[in-house]
């Protein structure tokens, strides 16, 4: 590979600080919805936050009531409370000396009522708002994925080959699939649960102040401990989390090569061996998961007991306060809510922080791809050219130190097949991958009609080339959708007309729905044959000036052989035609062959030419015929 595309083939690895950046802009699109999630989630947890002041303000009334029936009628709250202290009862003393009761009076009912009736009212306006935010956060996060998947398969399209080869397709697959999925859940957390955890935090945290900054202090004196574990536990667990999505990548590339070479794998009874290697790659991926979720999962249990000490000194706070008659027991009761309703939400924030880690990881993931290098898009100027192919002195590797191909020269001249020969991984598909712009020459020039390739936009340069290769790629639709591939403004007459061309039609007109018979993917209920004639007959709608042919016959069967020799003669009719010949029987009528070694052409010439020179062609020809 040519340094030029190797640094742009390599997808870049995201800052950690940058990802979660850009993790919270993908909400950019949706930012007025998300306001007023904010908005109603502030609200309904504000109310929820008044709940326990009200509550406090019955319990009060309750308490006033059943000790006010105990005392006797005709005395003030303050001669009680001092013939209380007299006869040595302190405690309760206080507790009566903190009430604003009347003796002799029991319970208003009228009052408790209605604290009753504003405290329901509270919470069914809180449940409503963050119902309304639910809502609203589901719409927009269903906003933000739609986009998000369409960029992905947008740049899914725009993706060099080389960029794909960089990251395996299994790992890719895997981004495009699982990283956006946790991306998506993790946005819905951060907006739904994590958005609730902190104003509950805030909202509480600003109740209890007023109600005794005191009583604050001791309910959260607990606090130091609970951040200083869910740092522990965000630090363990963040690396594990990357781990294991990288685990994830690896784990779906193995399925995808055991999905995409099922019959290979059958055939060749190494469906044990494929299984090991899954089990192994389960077994990691599965290791790491466990780690990342024991991380995690300990953050609960933790919190929880954290929220329980915390309780257990507000009670006994609490109860000397009211002994001392500075609080009433309903503000007591009143902190005993607050103190769960704060520890929830410590709890859940350290988790949910937790869960983000993953969701940034595959957020990083995801934009590592979405930044990649991508092809230039446009539609291509259609304009007409010779088809004259040149190749002139070029240099080319993959990967750095293994060079390909060697100072490497060739023309195929308008109208002229050409065909290119030599022993197996010497390059000759390569040559296709350089005209076609799948990779770019690290020296030398490919030419199409005296330009340079690179100058060209690689859509531009596609639409002059077809390409018929060895395995028929078809996709789920109509036979006429996949023969109209080639051209997306290709009209019904111009499939018919092609089809008639190859004989592709007398083929189909067997089938149930002729060109509109729907096929599997991959085109899994047609014969070998039939594949290739639809591919062939893809080709022809295009019209390129040049063709690409990648040993289109090698996986025909004899029934069909003659039909695609038949259509492929056809489609060859006055086009320029690179024939990558993988076997030797398919080049004799080839206008000129050339001999392909060591990264270089070492001999050229028609087969009777090359035979008489009894060279490397003629030697190659010798080894084959032996071998068969
Ligand atoms: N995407 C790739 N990344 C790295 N190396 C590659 C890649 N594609 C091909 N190669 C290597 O480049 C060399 C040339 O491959 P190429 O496919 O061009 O050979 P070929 O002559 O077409 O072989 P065959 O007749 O067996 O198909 C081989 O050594 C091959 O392993």
């Amino acid at each position: 590979m040519s340094a030029r595309s190797r640094s742009t083939a390599t997808p870049r690895a995201l800052e950690p600080g940058s990802s979660t950046r850009r993790f919270l802009g993908l909400l950019r699109p949706v930012r007025g919805r998300f306001l007023a999630v904010v908005v109603l989630t502030a609200f309904g947890v504000g109310l929820t936050a008044i709940g326990p002041l009200v509550l406090a303000r019955a319990t009060d009334t309750l308490v006033n009531g059943l000790l006010g029936a105990q005392l006797p009628s005709g005395q003030s709250r303050e001669e009680v409370v001092a013939a209380l202290r007299a006869s040595g009862r302190e405690t309760l003393a206080g507790v009566v000396a903190s009430t604003d009761l009347v003796p002799g009076r029991g319970i208003d009912f009228g009052e408790l009522g209605r604290l009753l009736g504003v405290t329901v009212g509270i919470y069914s306006t809180a449940t409503l708002l963050q119902l309304v935010a639910v809502g609203q956060t589901n719409r927009a996060i269903h906003h933000v994925m739609l986009r998000l998947r369409v960029r992905v398969e947008r740049k899914l399209n725009r993706t060099p080959v080389a960029t794909v080869d960089t990251y395996g397709r299994g790992d890719l697959l895997s981004r495009v699939t699982n990283d956006v999925d946790n991306t998506t859940a993790s946005l819905t957390q951060a907006m739904g649960q994590l958005l609730t955890a902190c104003f509950t935090l805030i909202s509480v945290l600003v109740a209890m102040l007023y109600l005794s900054p005191l009583m604050t202090l001791v309910t959260l004196s607990t606090l130091p401990l609970a951040v200083w574990a869910t740092r522990a536990l965000v630090r363990r667990s963040q690396p594990r989390f990357v781990a294991q999505w990288k685990q994830m990548g690896a784990l779906s590339a193995t399925i995808e090569e055991s999905i995409s070479g099922h019959e290979v794998i059958s055939s060749f009874h190494s469906g044990q061996q494929h299984v090991a290697e899954l089990g192994e790659r389960n077994d990691r991926w599965a290791s790491e998961s466990v780690r990342a979720q024991v991380a995690s999962g300990l953050a609960m249990p933790l919190m929880t007991f954290v929220g329980n000490l915390s309780y257990v000194l507000v009670c006994v706070v609490g109860g000397l306060r009211v002994a001392s008659a500075t609080m009433t027991v309903g503000e007591i009761q009143a902190f005993v809510q607050y103190g769960r309703q704060i520890s929830s939400p410590i709890g859940q924030i350290s988790g949910l922080l937790n869960e983000l880690q993953s969701g940034i990881a595959s957020t990083a993931r995801v934009l590592e791809f979405l930044d990649g290098p991508e092809e230039e898009t446009g539609v291509p100027e259609r304009r007409r050219l010779r088809g004259r192919v040149e190749f002139e002195h070029v240099d080319f590797g993959y990967e750095p130190g293994k060079p390909v191909l060697r100072d490497l020269s060739l023309v195929a001249e308008p109208g002229e097949t050409v065909a290119v020969v030599g022993p197996t991984g010497v390059g000759k598909t390569t040559l296709a991958h350089l005209l076609l712009r799948f990779y770019d020459v690290e020296r030398g020039r490919v030419l199409l009609d005296g330009h340079d390739v690179r100058e060209l936009a690689r859509a531009d340069v596609r639409s002059h080339i077809g390409v018929v290769l060895q395995d028929p790629w078809l996709f789920e639709g109509t036979i006429a959708e996949n023969v109209s591939y080639g051209r997306q403004d290709a009209h019904r007459s111009d499939v018919e007309r092609a089809a008639s061309r190859t004989g592709l039609d007398q083929f189909v007109a067997v089938l149930p729905h002729g060109l509109d018979t729907h096929i599997d993917a991959d085109g899994a209920n047609l014969s070998a044959g039939e594949r290739q004639l639809v591919t062939i007959t893809r080709a022809f709608v295009a019209e390129p000036e040049v063709l690409v042919l990648d040993e289109a016959t090698s996986a025909v069967d004899s029934r069909t052989t003659m039909h695609v020799q038949r259509a492929l003669a056809e489609l060859q009719r006055d086009r320029t035609c690179l024939v990558i010949a993988h076997r030797l029987a398919t080049v004799r009528q080839a206008d000129r062959i050339l001999v392909l070694d060591q990264g270089r052409v070492v001999e050229s010439g028609s087969h009777e030419e090359l035979l008489h020179r009894r060279g490397a062609y003629a030697e190659l020809q010798r080894t084959r015929l032996e071998a068969s």
